[in-house]
């Protein structure tokens, strides 16, 4: 193996992390090449993502917004119910985002936020997209890097980024290579995350009397929460339940297995006047899987690096997973960028050393960030099904306490949501408009477009 006479980044992994990745590579002159291991990039699996103003912010750089607010719906009502079906509150706090942040989040079909991504990449950057290349290899030289993939066709380049989602190949072999340098190297756990919930979610057409932008949870303390999300033609239901026991060992639930939970949780409110044996019949698809969560403590070695699910899983209620992912693709990509134009001879390759520098700034630049992610996503599953711990106890009496604060929901949003949101970084190396502007500052603000 030896040097290639190019900088090219190997990106295993063309979810929407890898996509996004695509995207901001393809803009900042990097280039890259895409190796997915299924047979397309855009599959109908999955529920909805909800985009929030960070990652609506990055889009737009991207120049995918207008499309993106085509097929979606923007937050719009808040209600929740108590497991008896009473409704606790019906507020609409999410114009505070528009004051806060300028923007609200905007709710989609995963498999839409898919499509945005791969069909508006251009011809030649498509072409770098490889689907049906399931990476089974990665190996690291003084050099390069270089890649095998199930069917025998390997691929080289200077580094090598895992954006290949929870289960991460490339997280593992970031692992062992570190442990045949060095058996004394500092590594991630080989199970790095622990699930205390479960969670089937699924598609379902809107049920009469909701809106799109609706988002309805029904909380209980017997350790089970729904949720309930409408975007423009369709909606999204998301049933939460504690394990027996926390585990680290991967389940992949069965349709029976999935049949017996919404027999269990028939029951569940959903909403004022709906409950989960009303929608269940009537879904499109449904999913269930272990809600995986952590933050892991190395984030690249050597010309290994990783982003999205790979090196942080947070669970989904709060939303936070993919926002999580881009917010990696824009660091990264910033100092990848930097770098190649700081290269003393243009164009050269740039050496392990000052590699490994920009792993170490990514990850610093993003670590504390992402635990207090994973710290609000965590405590939003906890608050929702409750346990018969104090803790447990703890959620119901604030829930009980602040439901009858007069826009409680407004205030939170305003001043914690929204800060989390404009601590969010973006591509600077390209301008932005408008809309993302308001009351509170944007930790790394872009240039304004002129015009
Ligand atoms: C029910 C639910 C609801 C959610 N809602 C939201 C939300 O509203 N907002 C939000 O921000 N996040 C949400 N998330 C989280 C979000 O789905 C993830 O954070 C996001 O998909 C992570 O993207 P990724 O590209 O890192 O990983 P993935 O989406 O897992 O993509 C990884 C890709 O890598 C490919 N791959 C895997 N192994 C290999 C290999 N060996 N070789 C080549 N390719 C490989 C896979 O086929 C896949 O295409 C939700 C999650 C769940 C479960």
């Amino acid at each position: 193996m030896k040097s290639g006479e190019q900088f090219r980044a190997v990106i295993v992994g063309g979810g929407p992390v890898g996509l996004t990745a695509a995207h901001s590579f393809a803009l900042a002159g990097i280039d890259f090449i895409v190796l997915e291991a299924r047979d397309t990039c855009c599959p109908e699996a999955g529920s909805s993502l909800v985009l929030n103003p960070a990652s609506l912010r990055v889009f737009h750089q991207l120049g995918l917004e207008e499309q993106a607010r085509k097929k979606s719906a923007e937050h719009e009502r808040a209600v929740l119910v108590n497991y008896s079906g009473k409704t606790c509150k019906d507020v609409r706090p999410f114009t505070a985002f528009d004051q806060s942040v300028g923007q609200r989040p905007m709710t989609f079909h995963r498999q839409d936020v898919l499509k945005i991504l791969y069909d508006n990449l251009s011809g030649e950057n498509r072409a770098k997209i490889l689907v049906n290349k399931k990476v089974v290899d990665v190996r690291t030289y003084p050099d390069a890097v270089e890649v095998t993939c199930a069917d025998g066709s390997t691929y080289e380049g200077t580094i090598v980024i895992g954006a290949d989602g929870v289960y991460s190949k490339t997280r593992g072999f970031m692992r062992k290579l570190a442990l045949e340098a060095s058996p004394n190297a500092a590594v991630n756990p080989e199970k790095p995350y622990t699930a205390y919930y479960k969670c089937m979610w699924g598609t379902v057409p809107v049920p009469p009397g909701l809106s799109p932008g609706d988002h309805l949870d029904c909380h209980s303390d017997l350790g089970v929460s729904s949720m309930f999300l409408t975007g423009r033609d369709r909606g999204w239901f998301f049933m939460f339940g504690l394990l027996e026991k926390a585990t680290q060992e991967r389940k992949d639930y069965t349709e029976d297995d999935k049949e017996a939970y919404a027999q269990e949780l028939a029951e569940l409110p959903m909403g004022p006047g709906l409950r989960f044996k009303d929608i269940w019949h009537t879904r499109h698809s449904a999913g269930m899987s272990n809600l995986d969560e952590g933050v892991l403590d190395h984030w690249g070695w050597n010309r290994v690096v990783l982003m999205g699910d790979a090196v942080h899983k947070v669970t989904p209620n709060a939303g936070w997973g993919l926002n999580s992912g881009i917010q990696d693709v824009a660091v990264l990509t910033n100092l990848l960028r930097k770098l190649l134009k700081e290269t003393p001879t243009p164009g050269a390759v740039p050496t392990l050393e000052s590699l490994e520098n920009v792993f170490r700034a990514y990850q610093e630049a993003r670590r504390e960030n992402m635990q207090e992610v994973f710290d609000y996503s965590a405590t939003q599953t906890r608050q929702s099904a409750r346990d018969g711990s104090w803790t447990g106890w703890m959620h119901w009496l604030v829930e009980t306490v602040t439901s009858v604060v007069p826009h409680f929901d407004w205030f939170m949003i305003r001043y914690k949501a929204s800060k989390l949101v404009s601590a969010g970084h973006a591509l600077d190396f390209l301008g932005g408009w408008e809309p993302f502007s308001g009351a509170v500052p944007w930790a790394h603000p872009i240039r304004p477009l002129m015009g």
